[in-house]
């Protein structure tokens, strides 16, 4: 995979050979974390534009996780950007040695060049009211 600048997105990765449905893509890679650190770390983070947004919030077994990959880490999946409307991957939970982490695999054939992209599943009118391209 490599990564791009993606016009009106920031940077993005691009499929850099063909995916078939259900394969494997890249992690989502971060620090996994209780949601009240999580809310601790945002807020912070928000008082800062030098922070982006790289949360990703789940639930598992009835519990609900966050995985922080603001750190700059080098790793991948914390560049995939977003899209509602043509999404071709998606996140899923896999567990290792009983602790859960977050893979993105592909919901249809993906081509060499494509951009790689998951619904972000955020729906709140006020998220989509500060970033709309959440709706797109
Ligand atoms: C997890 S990061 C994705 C990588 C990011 N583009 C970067 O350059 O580090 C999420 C951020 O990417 C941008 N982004 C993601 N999807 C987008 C989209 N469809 N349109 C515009 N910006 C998007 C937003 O700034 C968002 O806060």
């Amino acid at each position: 995979m490599q990564v791009k600048e993606i016009e009106g997105k920031g940077r993005g990765v691009v499929a850099a050979r063909s995916f078939y449905r259900g394969e494997f893509i890249v992690e989502y890679a971060g620090d996994l974390i209780e949601i009240l650190i999580a809310r601790e770390r945002e807020s912070k983070y928000n008082l800062s534009s030098a922070f982006g947004c790289y949360m990703y919030y789940f639930k598992h077994n009835n519990k609900n996780y966050c995985i922080d990959a603001t750190a700059e880490t080098g790793r991948l999946g914390r560049l995939v950007n977003h899209s509602r409307m043509k999404p071709n991957c998606k996140t899923k939970v896999v567990m290792v040695k009983n602790v859960p982490r977050l893979i993105l695999v592909a919901t249809k054939t993906i081509k060499e060049g494509d951009e790689i992209l998951y619904d972000y599943g955020d729906r709140s009118k006020e998220s989509i009211l500060a970033h709309p391209w959440l709706a797109l």
